[in-house]
């Protein structure tokens, strides 16, 4: 406490009154923002020296008021990475040659950064200055590799109707005559209806309803078919990879997803990251398929669908299979599930084929599968489950809610920048929410892995979302990732207590000029606000700060 009083900003809290007709609703939920690179990097050869690295979170919830039930301790963290790597700057594909990362592990080793950057303003190539500012990561970055060049061909698949229907669909069995544009609800659907997927995930996963769709591609819930168990499958597209979100490893170990060869693995950084975190605050990775068009990231599925659809609509579905499963793809129809807040879905497992299906023990025979009618899924879009939504359901939460929440996403961002990893696109968005109001990080498609131990590297290029961008991004500086990520903090703070965003457009953001609360806050909250939210970065408040502030600390065990 102590060290927060002596070293927390304690300027007076200043206000703006919001200019009439501008709208800090939270309304849009993306616009994308792209900040481009001004200037050269230089990146150096670093020497390595691995060294153990292990955090260990012990948050003590037990004074939170929990809103629905009690919160059980965020868990340890481990990282398991052991990279030759070259961290310290987004720009370059990682180039780590590392040894994947084996979970659970109770240590780590990282290397040290090496790169030295030559660094000049960013450019922001859009920044619309109204309500919920932009997301999105830089797009038209250039690939650095070529699946073509390195992927062997994709195995003939023979289709799957009862999982996909119209996924697996060999191009040879594509109609040839024309028939109706199939009328696909889903970004999902659209993407998949002839894509053939990777045999083995289509033999041990069944596609579900999507669950979001976004800059890299699309996620879907799956289920798992020998235990029914619930999972989120993202689809990142490969040519929406920018350069510098891939990872060269050794090895990605014994993982049959993969269909490079041997040698090295280059893949997507935000399954690496993932793979390589173990907290109850980030969705576990599960595994790792690959095509010639998507990798599939599998990930646990979290959160409870929030949106309540005002009206049930029907959503009508034909799928045109072609010859050999036309049998099995009649139209479909189905509707919105309606879900009360809090409400869980009912996720019980269907009649999934398994891994034993005699589908695939003899493609060319056919089976009683064949017969059953196809699952309506991801034809639909199913309600997100992020806080987004959540907040939506709320407009804002009470006290002690948004306090829960908080303390949680600022164990994970302390956890986490502990073993050198920034997130860098913190937001409502990307938290995954339950009923108990248990929230987990989801996207890490624009993460950073840096040496905890040096000073953090200065980063030129911005990849997230423009609302909760700190005001020296937004001013284009090259900018520390943990300060940044401790301002989006703020912005997320205020969005839990107010349900408003705490600026009303991007200048504002620039010179801190926080708007007047709607709602009468607790001192103590608009102090940690006002904190995070300062625009000198030597006088905002650290994470580890945050921890110890007053509205907080009671949440958190002295390490
Ligand atoms: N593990 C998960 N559990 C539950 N829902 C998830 C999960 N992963 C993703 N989602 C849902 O899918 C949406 C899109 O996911 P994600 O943000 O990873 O995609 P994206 O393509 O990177 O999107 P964006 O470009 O907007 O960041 C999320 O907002 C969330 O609602």
């Amino acid at each position: 406490m102590e060290a927060f009083v002596s070293t927390a900003s304690r300027q007076p809290l200043s206000f703006i009154t919001p200019s009439p007709g501008f709208s800090q609703s939270r309304l849009d939920k993306t616009r994308p923002l792209s900040v481009t690179l001004g200037s050269s990097v230089t990146t150096s050869t670093m020497s390595v020296t691995p060294s153990p690295l292990s955090a260990t979170a012990t948050p003590d919830f037990a004074a939170a008021q929990a809103p629905a039930s009690p919160l059980s301790p965020i868990g340890a963290v481990t990282l398991g990475l052991t990279t030759a790597a070259s961290p310290q700057c987004d720009e370059p594909m990682m180039d780590a040659f590392a040894t994947p990362p084996q979970a659970p592990r109770a240590s780590s080793s990282m290397l040290a950064g090496g790169a030295r950057a030559t660094l000049s303003p960013l450019q922001l190539d859009s920044s619309p200055s109204t309500g919920r500012l932009p997301s999105k990561k830089i797009k038209g970055a250039k690939m650095v590799y070529s699946p073509s060049d390195a992927m062997p061909p994709t195995p003939p698949l023979t289709p799957r109707p009862d999982l996909y229907p119209g996924a697996a669909v060999a191009a040879a069995d594509i109609p040839t005559s024309p028939s109706p544009p199939p009328k696909l609800a889903t970004v999902s659907a659209r993407a998949l209806q002839f894509h053939a997927l990777h045999p083995l995930f289509a033999a041990t996963y069944t596609l579900c309803e999507e669950l979001g769709s976004g800059g890299f591609g699309f996620v879907v819930r799956a289920e798992r078919n020998h235990d029914g168990a619930s999972v989120a499958v993202k689809f990142i597209e490969r040519a929406k990879i920018p350069s510098h979100g891939w990872v060269k490893l050794r090895s990605w170990g014994d993982t049959p997803g993969l269909t490079q060869p041997t040698g090295p693995k280059l893949v997507p950084m935000e399954a690496f990251v993932l793979r390589s975190i173990r907290h109850e605050g980030v969705v576990a990775f599960i595994d790792l398929f690959e095509d010639d068009k998507y990798f599939y990231l599998v990930m646990e599925h979290h959160g409870t669908p929030w949106q309540i659809p005002e009206k049930d609509v029907p959503v009508e579905v034909s799928v045109s299979t072609g010859p050999a499963s036309s049998a099995m793809a009649p139209t479909l129809t189905s509707s919105w599930p309606r879900l009360a807040p809090g409400q869980q879905q009912n996720l019980t497992p269907t009649s999934s084929p398994t891994m034993a299906s005699p589908l695939l023990a003899n493609p060319s025979s056919p089976s009683p599968n064949l017969l059953a009618p196809p699952r309506p899924a991801p034809m639909e879009r199913r309600s997100s489950c992020d806080l987004f939504e959540c907040i939506e359901q709320y407009s804002r939460f009470d006290e002690a809610t948004a306090k829960y929440v908080f303390a949680q996403i600022v164990e994970i961002v302390y956890s986490l920048g502990q073993m050198g990893i920034c997130h860098r696109d913190l937001k409502d968005e990307n938290l995954a929410i339950d009923n108990r109001f248990r929230v987990k990080l989801i996207d890490f498609g624009s993460a950073v892995i840096f040496d905890p131990r040096q000073p953090a590297p200065l980063y030129q290029r911005f990849h997230g979302t423009q609302s909760f961008a700190s005001a020296e991004i937004l001013r284009g500086e090259p900018y520390q990732a943990p300060p940044s990520e401790v301002w989006s903090l703020g912005v997320l703070l205020s969005i839990l207590v107010t349900g408003e965003c705490p600026f009303v457009n991007a200048d504002a953001a620039k010179v801190g000029a926080i708007s007047r609360p709607k709602v009468r806050l607790n001192p103590e909250v608009e102090h940690l606000m006002h904190a995070c939210l300062e625009v000198d970065i030597s006088k905002r408040i650290t994470v580890s700060q945050i921890r110890r502030h007053p509205w907080l600390s009671a949440l958190f065990r002295p390490r």
